[in-house]
């Protein structure tokens, strides 16, 4: 197992106070992904991905991390193909990250930690009428995870970036028009996908993860500007919002597949 030097070892998760493993769970989020363990399937489609800009909601502080909301009332943001067999709607997206650079991603690859991990949420409007159906439904959604390393400065993550002090107390929100999370990916293909979690309440699994093989670069001022973020509310003692990460669960019988050689 991969060690993270500041694991501790609670029963609960201190910062969501919900068991640090469900009682039965057989594919639990996050994992670390073997790169010699992972299977090439040729099968795997290529992801298609095609978001609108124009569905961008609102920035909030919801007290696990930030998220960005998106209207999912239609098929206007959608992913297709890739190991899915519906098209998946966008509803938000957030990141996890730490208080230093040694870690803060949720996967790690070869037990390498990034210092923080994007999350793209989808789910099956296909075969399910909500997103809070789909959340319990073993096929309900998909996950885009992509790691965040230190390097240069990234354009598109700035317009949140400046965002940020407008939403650092838990249950803040700003309007944001337009955003296209397509700025957000790797330019590479490459994948892995297994079948795992939520990582955060409900925990629920439904997730079909899809793990960009590469990461995107950001400059220590943007991870920075994450970590002045607050856990609490206005009016509360202030806890900074940083190690918003769940620590990595048993792989068991499930194999990791890649998408490419
Ligand atoms: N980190 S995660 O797996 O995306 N967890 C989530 N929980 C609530 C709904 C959205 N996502
Ligand atoms: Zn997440």
């Amino acid at each position: 197992a991969c060690s993270r030097k500041n694991t501790r070892n609670a029963a609960l998760h201190p910062l969501w106070q919900s068991p640090l493993t469900i009682p039965g769970g057989t594919r639990q989020s996050p994992i670390n992904i073997q790169w010699r363990d992972s299977v090439y399937d040729p099968f795997l489609k290529p992801l298609k991905i095609s978001y609108d800009p124009t569905t961008c909601l609102h920035i909030w502080n919801n007290g696990y991390s930030f998220l960005v909301e998106f209207d999912d009332s239609a098929d206007r943001s959608i992913i297709i193909g890739g190991p899915l067999e519906n098209q998946y709607r966008l509803k938000q997206f957030h990141f996890h990250w730490g208080a230093v650079n040694d870690w803060g991603s949720e996967h790690t690859v070869d037990c390498k930690f990034y210092p923080a991990e994007l999350h793209l949420v989808h789910w099956n409007a296909v075969e399910y009428p909500s997103f809070e159906e789909a959340v319990m439904e073993g096929n309900g959604l998909a996950v885009i995870g992509v790691f965040l390393k230190l390097g240069a400065r990234h354009e598109g993550l700035q317009t949140l970036v400046d965002a940020l002090p407008a939403v650092r107390h838990k249950d803040t929100v700003i309007e944001f028009d337009v955003f296209d999370p397509s700025c957000l990916l790797p330019s590479c293909p490459d994948y892995w996908t297994y079948a795992g979690s939520l990582t955060t309440p409900p925990l629920t699994e439904s997730v079909t993860w899809i793990i960009k093989k590469k990461p995107i670069e950001v400059d220590e001022d943007q991870l920075e500007a994450f970590r002045t973020l607050l856990f609490t509310s206005h009016g509360e003692e202030e806890r900074r919002m940083v190690d918003n990460f769940r620590p990595l669960q048993p792989l068991m019988d499930r194999t990791v597949r890649s998408s490419f050689r």
